[in-house]
């Protein structure tokens, strides 16, 4: 990595964000130094149905909560003010205007990232930034560089840094699996979080009825 200052790019759906989101944020942020890390909740996921997803405002609003204790998290909202599909390449055209003198370095789990091909001009994206992919359980650095990233060349590869994390087997899925069963959540996201979830009956009913 070079001397020059950086910021790390958390993107993500955060519907709701967790202890895993949260995990992966901190680690990079240490292990590279960085000034800060900035949370971009999606307006309208890429790979996801966005009919199904909760409103922007409430996954803003958990997205505040779950960061505010840490003095090295901000928070976005370039990608829900923007319409259409929340393609990370928009985004990140607009922080590389915002931060002209950092590298951005743009955060994922490692899941994730083996799908960079079938991302919107995944090959500008590739000069534009780096990409540093947190493994998570169940995804090993070999199959990853071996299978997924094949097509990939020997110069974007160089952009993409896979690193292992603290593993937290949790995922937002999980999470909204576990309020429908009324079974807990707590200590799989912030106790804020939890709150919020509570307060505004989030996801009592099903995916798809959202
Ligand atoms: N437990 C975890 N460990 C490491 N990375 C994670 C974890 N959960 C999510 N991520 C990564 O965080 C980013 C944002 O994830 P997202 O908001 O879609 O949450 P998710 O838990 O993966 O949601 P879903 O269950 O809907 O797939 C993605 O790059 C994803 O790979
Ligand atoms: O730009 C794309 O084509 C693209 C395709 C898939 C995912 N992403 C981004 O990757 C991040 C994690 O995505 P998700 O769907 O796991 O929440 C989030 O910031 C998405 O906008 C971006």
């Amino acid at each position: 990595m070079s001397k020059r200052k950086s910021i790390g790019i958390m993107g993500g759906t955060f519907d709701p964000i967790h202890y895993g989101h949260l995990v992966i944020a901190e680690a990079v942020r240490s292990k590279y130094n960085m000034d800060k890390v900035i949370f971009v909740p999606s307006g309208c996921p890429p790979h996801k149905n966005c009919s199904n997803v909760s409103s922007a405002m409430d996954r803003y609003t958990m997205t505040a909560l779950a960061t505010a204790t840490n003095r090295y998290f901000d928070i976005s909202t370039v990608e829900i003010d923007r319409s259409g599909k929340s393609y990370t390449y928009d985004s990140l055209i607009e922080f590389k205007k915002k931060y002209p003198k950092h590298d951005i370095y743009f955060i994922t789990g490692a899941d994730a990232i083996k799908d960079i091909t079938t991302w919107y001009n995944y090959e500008k994206l590739l000069e534009m930034c780096y990409f540093i992919a947190a493994t998570r359980p169940g995804y090993t650095l070999s199959n990853l560089k071996n299978k997924e990233l094949q097509m990939l060349s020997k110069k974007q590869l160089e952009n993409i840094e896979i690193i292992e994390v603290p593993g937290i087997e949790v995922s937002s899925t999980d999470i909204k699996r576990r309020v429908r069963e009324n079974k807990s959540i707590k200590y799989l996201l912030p106790e804020t979080v939890e709150d919020y979830i509570t307060k505004y009956d989030l996801y009592l009913k099903k995916e798809n009825d959202i």
